[in-house]
């Protein structure tokens, strides 16, 4: 093992065991110099693999080219992310994954399950649901690769309810340093029928340095489950008219990542789909007729029975911006019996990976 690994080993190793660092919130500390050296990604993802070498490797997935609806543009593309990792303590203590053996939930190999995933693909901008391991492991490992990080919590998280959980759950946002520099931040409580709710978004304007143009970015989480349907377009109607100021009316182009839990037939999906923020979802652009979101984004089996959706959506100016590549979505053979997590896969939600590029001004 090289110096570089060793030292790498002790970064990652760290954040293993590292509960009580999330009774201190990482901005009330004084940074630590070892915290801010920079990591190799690629010196990462050996240390992940070796640490996941009893496990079976990664699933394969590609990168569908979708360049005939991308204009030709000398600035590299941005890639962005949109995932729902899992909360350790949702996973452990409250989702009910029957057919998931616990030992696949293993935080210290499902951790790096997780970063072998984000280390793979690298996007500019990553956006996450819930996250109930920021302090300790996300912030700390993904600032030593370049990625400035906020995140907001629920106020109320479901992940307190289990016990030995590492603090509430939330949405968090990520984007490189070398290609965005931050403009603008917005932490929004989202409203339910003027009501205060327990979940939110994050929302920022970013400035891209190499074209000087700027994109709104926003990540969220809706309230799950049947019989939340109309909450859920509530909350939906709220983040629209949020991201309507942030925009200043659709003049910043914009992306919205989100586990909507909602499928296309939703209200909330409609008021998406119809906004005059004048949106469309990336992912319809895998099916052939550029028509239909793909058959699922999460599958699992509960107690309840096989719950196969499609909840997770990448939302996008379609008048300011392309998709250049999406990255196809795994397969039911890929996932298997069991359906998801599982050794392979470390969450009940595939990621979703999108290349943009910005279309000419007009
Ligand atoms: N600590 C406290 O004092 C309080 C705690 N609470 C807790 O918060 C919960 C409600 O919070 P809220 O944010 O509205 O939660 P949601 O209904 O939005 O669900 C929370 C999480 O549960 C997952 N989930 C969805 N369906 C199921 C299912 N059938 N079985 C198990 N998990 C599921 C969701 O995952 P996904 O999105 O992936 O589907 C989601 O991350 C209450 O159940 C209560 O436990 C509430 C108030 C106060
Ligand atoms: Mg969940």
């Amino acid at each position: 093992m090289g110096n570089g690994t060793s030292r790498l080993y002790s970064a990652l190793a760290k954040t293993l065991n590292s509960s009580a660092a999330s009774q201190h919130p990482e901005y009330l500390v004084a940074p630590d110099p070892e915290h801010l050296e920079p990591i190799d990604p690629k010196e990462l993802l050996e240390e992940c693999r070796a640490v996941l070498h009893t496990r079976p490797p990664r699933f394969q997935r590609d990168f569908v080219d979708l360049r005939a609806d991308c204009p030709s543009s000398h600035h590299p593309p941005i890639r962005v992310m949109q995932w729902n990792i899992l909360a350790q303590a949702l996973g452990e203590g409250k989702d009910n994954f029957v057919q998931c053996p616990i030992e696949a939930l293993k935080w210290e190999e499902r951790k790096c399950l997780i970063l072998e995933e984000i280390l793979a693909y690298q996007p500019d901008i990553l956006c996450l649901q819930e996250v109930d391991h920021y302090f300790d492991t996300f912030h700390p490992l993904l600032s030593r690769l370049g990625y400035q990080g906020t995140f907001f919590p629920k106020p109320w998280s479901p992940c307190l309810d289990v016990e030995h959980n590492n603090g509430p759950d939330g949405c968090a946002l990520f984007f490189l340093q070398n290609r965005f520099k931050l403009v603008n931040s917005a932490n929004i409580r989202l409203t339910a029928m003027t009501l205060k709710t327990n979940q939110v978004a994050i929302a920022q304007t970013l400035e891209c340095k190499e074209s000087s143009r700027q994109l709104c970015i926003a990540v969220t989480h809706l309230k799950a489950r049947t019989g939340w349907e109309r909450f859920r377009s509530a909350q939906g109607c709220d983040l629209l008219q949020n991201l309507q100021n942030i925009t200043q009316g659709a003049k910043i182009p914009l992306i919205v990542c989100g586990d909507f839990n909602a499928e296309p037939t939703e209200e909330v999906y409609k008021h998406f789909a119809s906004s005059s923020l004048n949106l469309n979802s990336a992912y319809k652009l895998l099916s052939a007729d550029g028509q239909s979101e793909p058959p699922y984004t999460t599958w699992k089996i509960r107690t309840s029975g096989e719950c196969r959706h499609t909840l997770d959506y990448i939302w996008y100016s379609k008048h300011a911006l392309s998709v250049c590549s999406a990255l196809d979505l795994l397969t039911e053979e890929q996932i298997g019996p069991n359906r998801l997590p599982s050794f392979n896969y470390p969450s009940d939600h595939l990621s979703l990976v999108c290349d943009f590029s910005f279309n000419e001004e007009p």
